[in-house]
């Protein structure tokens, strides 16, 4: 793996591909497109334990009749003794019950979390096989709030709700179907009480579902504001718009306050209403019950009246009878966040523009031989950039139209162009950050293509336009995560980019997200360093490397540059003359034939 800098280092799946599913294979970069990698993603615990959960709550039929029994018997004039046999049967069952009930929770719960963990792994998979040059990539603030937040919701849904959906189906069915043989009426009034919580549900829960979308929607969106101008906190400040920003950021709050308040209303008022129905029916069926051995109420026993036992026993499955469906609002919500956050991750993990990758290509270690590169008869355009034209709203734009080039082994090429030429594209195809519509590249004698990637992208060293320094130390800023890149080399690497006196005496000094505490000049030098660690590195990529420094500045980092790329191949997009008149070669994009080589 090399060190593509941030772009490819923020990539993992580039190096160990974790999910054949979401990668894609550039040949298929139309299917690719269209396929949606996040789709079909799992909503449920299993069947063992919803059949556990469920199973745990029919128990109570056995323990009521048990009870019901006993309390006939005692009633009836037998002895404390004939209630012994009840009350073992009770408790075994009690336990039986308890045990079943924590496992299936169990169970279901370590479920959702895996996946859970399956979905956030796909999405990250996703995302790391889609080009930084795609334009429609989720911005990372949504991703952050997405992958890491609102994707929780996901185990609440599947380990609680699911469950409770079906034991809401199965419980108060078998309820039913003991109660009805006893009496016709307290069935009936079971039957008719029911209904009426779900249409209920289903009204509110409408509600709910959109005010939760709304509420995870303002929620990402503010992660995203507070994202966008924590990095721009400079501009911010320097524009005195400070007062502004804080204002714009109190009404965010308060929006996302009031949606959250929204939620929670309707979640309020769900569940009452849910309450008022079962405590409603569960009061009807005692009232019929009590009126019924009055001899008030004798119809409705089919044709009989019930015994002491029977009352008891179906006065004991009346609220068991209602209970499911009353758990199951007190867990609407998780249904209304669980669905958002499963769409939301879908999202994220939509296909987009591919990177040239291929699933389980492992990255060997390079040979460090300078490589030629040969470009012939290359197409590109960006996503989107063509589309407009069935409309005729915008002309077709393509960035290469059939380019040719051809660099030797060891030469070092300037790319020049007015801005918007494409410099920054090409160096982007030759990495394999974009997928071209036509024609080849050649790195080394080998054809750029998704099996031969993560092997060509090895033996590059990249040096972005606007180099990301991550929070850390300057070592750890260069080996970005690579555990096996001996210390040695760090040193050396920082040497070179004349790092190593800031090294050392900011040795345990964290720099700054985005390299706070370090001069343009300096986060240079640092991109330098990350791309001279780039052990057996044949090919260095800088793009505009010396763009917005001041002359001395400049010429240092052309300095270092060259260092660097001492027998490597180096190629460098940039407008600055004297940088380039430095190079072996200029190439002007657009006007391949007119390339100035230099002796
Ligand atoms: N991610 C993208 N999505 C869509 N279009 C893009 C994207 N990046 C660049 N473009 C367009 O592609 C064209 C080439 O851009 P590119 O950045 O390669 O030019 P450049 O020569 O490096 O420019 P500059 O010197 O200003 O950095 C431009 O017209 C630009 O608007």
């Amino acid at each position: 793996m090399s060190a593509l800098d941030t772009a490819i280092a923020r990539q993992p799946a580039l190096r160990k591909p974790v999910d054949p599913e979401a990668l894609t294979i550039p040949e298929q970069k139309a299917g690719a497109r269209r396929r949606r990698a996040g789709s079909g993603a799992p909503a449920s615990p299993g069947r063992f334990p919803i059949a556990l959960q469920a199973g745990a709550s029919l128990i109570w039929i056995g323990q009521a009749a048990l009870l019901a029994m006993a309390i006939g018997d005692i009633a009836a004039g037998a002895g404390a003794r004939a209630v012994i046999w009840p009350a073992i049967g009770v408790f075994v069952l009690g336990v039986l019950r308890a045990w079943m009930d924590r496992s299936g929770s169990r169970l279901a719960f370590r479920t959702a979390r895996h996946q859970l963990s399956l979905l956030r792994e796909k999405a990250v998979s996703a995302l790391a096989t889609r080009s930084p040059l795609d334009a429609s990539r989720p911005s990372s603030g949504y991703v952050a709030s997405t992958i890491a937040e609102q994707a929780e919701a996901v185990v609440p849904y599947v380990a609680r709700f699911e469950p409770l959906r079906w034991r809401a189906v199965i419980v108060p069915l078998a309820i039913f179907a003991c109660v009805l043989p006893l009496s016709w009426v307290a069935a009936l009034i079971m039957l008719v009480a029911l209904p009426l919580i779900p249409i209920f549900m289903a009204l509110v829960g409408w509600r709910a579902k959109e005010a939760s979308e709304r509420q995870l929607a303002k929620m990402g969106d503010m992660n995203a504001f507070l994202l966008d101008r924590l990095r721009g906190l400079a501009t911010i400040r320097s524009f005195d718009a400070v007062d502004r920003t804080a204002l714009r950021l109190r009404e965010e709050a308060d929006l996302l306050r009031r949606r959250t308040m929204a939620v929670l209303r309707i979640a309020f008022l769900s569940s009452a209403v849910l309450e008022l129905f079962s405590a409603l029916g569960v009061a009807m069926v005692a009232v019929y019950v009590g009126f019924h051995f009055l001899g008030q109420l004798e119809f409705g026993a089919w044709g009989g009246r019930l015994s002491l036992a029977q009352g008891v026993f179906i006065l004991m499955l009346a609220p068991a009878f209602f209970e499911p469906m009353r758990e199951l609002s007190a867990v609407w919500h998780d249904r209304a966040a669980g669905v958002a956050a499963l769409e939301a991750l879908e999202k994220v993990t939509a296909a987009g523009e591919p990177v040239v990758v291929a699933a389980g290509v492992p990255a060997v270690k390079p040979d460090g031989r300078a490589a030629g590169v040969v470009i012939d008869g290359l197409h590109f355009r960006h996503a989107g950039s063509g589309a407009a034209v069935t409309d005729g709203s915008m002309p077709e734009r393509k960035v290469f139209d059939d380019l040719s080039l051809d660099i030797r082994p060891g030469e070092r090429v300037a790319v020049m162009a007015p801005s918007g030429g494409g410099k920054s594209t090409l160096l982007a195809l030759i990495a394999g950050l974009a997928v071209p519509e036509g024609g080849t590249i050649r790195i080394g004698g080998e054809t750029l293509r998704p099996e031969t990637a993560a092997r060509l992208r090895a033996g590059m060293a990249w040096l972005g336009q606007t180099p990301h320094i991550f929070p850390g130390t300057p070592g750890r800023n260069v080996t970005l995560g690579r555990s096996d890149m001996d210390e040695h080399v760090v040193e050396a690497a920082l040497g070179a980019a004349r790092l190593d006196s800031l090294a050392h005496t900011r040795r345990q000094v964290v720099l700054g997200e985005g390299g706070a505490g370090l001069s343009g000049g300096e986060a240079l030098r640092l991109a330098i360093a990350r791309a001279a660690a780039v052990q057996g590195a044949g090919l260095v990529l800088a793009d505009e490397p010396t763009a917005h420094l001041d002359r001395a500045t400049a010429g240092e980092i052309t300095d270092m540059l060259l260092e660097i790329s001492e027998g490597r191949t180096l190629i460098v997009a940039t407008h600055d003359p004297v940088l380039a008149s430095r190079m072996d070669r200029i190439v002007m994009l657009g006007d391949e034939s007119a390339d100035g080589r230099r002796a």
